[in-house]
């Protein structure tokens, strides 16, 4: 992908009308809904144009004296209820299908966006896809379960009314049906420009989106700081961006609505202003002309209902379009068509072969340069090195979060690029330095390694990783409620749940991204025991941060700028000096 792609959607080209086609396939999936729909529009617009009829009937035959102007009346309600039951049936119809289609469509979008891969993530705001997932989704909402219903049924209705007023009056309706093109024609130039200005609308909505998932998510950081004012209008001026290109949006519809009412109702009163003297000349019933006037009254509140609808759709396509784009992107980090099994006697060797690797978004900057690391089967290889030597982006590749530009990774002799990625992940155990503690009980946190895992297999894991004791004293025990990332817990806390997570996912390598933050020590040596547990008898990499890690490591890996520099244990490379005894003096004050 080149860099320009690399940037975010906003610099493709504008999406059409055409782009709410995407949304077919979503609406085909509910066929017999739309079926049913269809049939109640029919019912209910047939009922909608008899009516004008029945007042025909009931003004030039009811009125004269005896005639059952009972039945005619009679007649007239009958119309009035069939038209309540199918205008009924028409709305639960629609709105079900739109609650259909835009939950099938959210689910299909996240379930996709979940699957992208980090690049992706990188240079996306997760609070912006979030508003993707709402606001934009929500706007299709209103299309299909309104928006679609109404320019379908004011299509048919306009239609109707034309054809009866052709048949009531040719003269008067070939007069209206010039008055029709000229309403149509403003709300078409200015439904292109309400698109636009209806994208940049849902983008500033997206940006008010993400700011505040971004500070809420980091709200202990913004107190700490006492920045709520800051923020509070931060978001108050995002909200205000919003608001002004909605703004904008809102004052065009409006004129366009206007423009178009008066337009179309001055052709109307022109032509009714005619017929008004043919009556009077006697070429023409009282009830006629009153039968045009109501389908005249009626195909013009159509035609209004279209020019607002029209609105709505061009606003719909460029959220559709957002969604679009997301939807057509495809994670560069894919299974090959015929992933290579990854060898059934799992050993957990390691191996980068010249490796040099940039980030997508860093691309004058290697973050690996030829490097070349084996890591025999339950070895345990300490990386160390100044912030920024690369240690963190070895284990993005081995995880194939991003593939190398050149060189290979391999894990049990099989280039990672040929296996299928979910198969070298189940190989994986990650614990980061910061673990990720989902808003769920204990237990379900720690079974995230292994789903399947049964309650005795989680307690083990958690005795193992010293978690039991202070879990089982929460006051819901293992069903206690951790709160969003894991906020009711003390760090060393919330690294025993992610050891325990990683004994039960009992993979083969185990990637550690040691905590720098100091713990008390007694909780330094809870999470030392619960590490040496985890680590025995599997592959481990470490990040590490401890002297008392790195004297257990069998290796040490110094690194710097991509490049490893030196290797050796801890004796051997304090002899030798250079960047290693730095880094030691001054990390590993203990
Ligand atoms: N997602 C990213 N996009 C662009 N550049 C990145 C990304 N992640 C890391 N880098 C850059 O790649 C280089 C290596 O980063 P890396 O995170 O691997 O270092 P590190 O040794 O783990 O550092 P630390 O000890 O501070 O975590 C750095 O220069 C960093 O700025």
């Amino acid at each position: 992908m080149s860099e320009t792609d690399a940037k975010t959607p906003t610099n493709k080209p504008k999406p059409r009308l055409g782009t709410l086609r995407a949304l077919w396939p979503f609406v085909m999936r509910q066929r017999g809904l739309f079926a049913a729909w269809l049939v109640a529009l029919a019912v209910a617009s047939a009922a909608t144009l008899s009516f004008p009829v029945a007042v025909k009937r009931m003004v030039d035959f009811g009125f004269q004296s005896g005639t059952n102007i009972d039945r005619e009346f009679l007649y007239l309600f009958g119309v009035a209820v069939v038209l309540a039951l199918a205008s009924a049936a028409r709305f639960f119809f629609v709105s079900l299908l739109g609650e259909r289609v835009v939950a099938d469509l959210r689910q299909r979008l996240y379930a996709h966006l979940i699957g992208l891969d980090a690049s992706f993530h990188d240079r996306n705001r997760s609070g912006e896809l979030i508003s993707r997932l709402t606001a934009d989704a929500e706007l299709l909402r209103g299309v299909v379960g309104s928006a679609m219903s109404v320019a379908l049924r004011s299509s048919v209705t306009v239609v109707g009314a034309l054809a009866m007023m052709f048949v009531t009056q040719p003269r008067l309706a070939a007069y209206a049906l010039v008055g029709i093109p000229l309403t149509v024609l403003p709300v078409v130039l200015g439904g292109r420009r309400i698109q636009k200005i209806s994208r940049t609308s849902q983008d500033r909505v997206a940006d008010a989106n993400a700011l505040a998932t971004e500070t809420l998510g980091a709200v202990r950081t913004v107190q700490a700081h006492a920045r709520e004012p800051y923020e509070r209008g931060r978001f108050g001026n995002a909200i205000a961006v919003a608001v002004g290109t909605a703004r904008k949006r809102i004052r065009w519809q409006a004129l366009i609505t206007a423009v178009a009412i008066t337009l179309f109702f001055g052709a109307i009163i022109l032509v009714l202003w005619s017929g008004a003297h043919d009556v009077i000349a006697g070429r023409m019933t009282a009830g006629t002309l009153g039968q045009f006037v109501l389908y005249a009254l009626i195909g013009g509140g159509s035609v209004g209902a279209l020019a607002e609808v029209w609105n709505d759709l061009q606003r719909a396509a460029g959220g559709m379009g957002r969604i679009n784009d997301l939807l057509g992107e495809s994670p560069d980090i894919v299974a090959p068509a015929s992933p290579q099994a990854l060898p059934a006697t799992v050993r957990g060797e390691i191996a980068f072969d010249d490796v040099t690797f940039r980030y997508p978004m860093r691309p004058d900057l290697p973050a690996l340069e030829h490097f070349a690391l084996r890591v025999a089967p339950g070895e345990t290889v300490a990386l160390v090195g100044p912030s920024g030597a690369g240690k963190s982006t070895v284990f993005s590749l081995l995880l194939r979060f991003h593939d190398p530009q050149s060189g290979t990774v391999s894990v049990d002799g099989v280039d990672i690029c040929d296996a299928d990625p979910a198969a070298l992940r189940e190989r994986i155990a990650l614990v980061p330095q910061s673990p990720t503690i989902f808003a769920a009980s204990a237990r379900d946190n720690i079974r995230y390694g292994r789903l399947d895992a049964d309650d005795a297999a989680v307690e083990a894991a958690a005795r193992s990783a010293e978690a039991h004791d202070f879990l089982s004293e929460l006051p819901k025990g293992y069903d206690e409620e951790l709160g969003e990332r894991g906020a009711r817990l003390s760090g060393g806390q919330q690294q025993r749940v992610a050891i325990a997570r990683a004994l039960l996912k009992d993979a083969p390598i185990l990637l550690l991204d040691e905590a720098t933050s100091a713990l008390d020590a007694q909780s330094e040596r809870a999470v030392q025991h619960a590490l040496e547990r985890l680590m025995a008898g599997r592959t481990t990499l470490v990040i590490a941060h401890r002297l008392a890690t790195v004297l257990k490591a069998d290796r040490i890996v110094v690194m710097d700028r991509g490049r490893i520099v030196a290797e050796g244990s801890h004796a051997e490379l304090i002899a030798q000096g250079g960047l290693y005894a730095e880094l030691a003096k001054l990390q590993f004050l203990d």
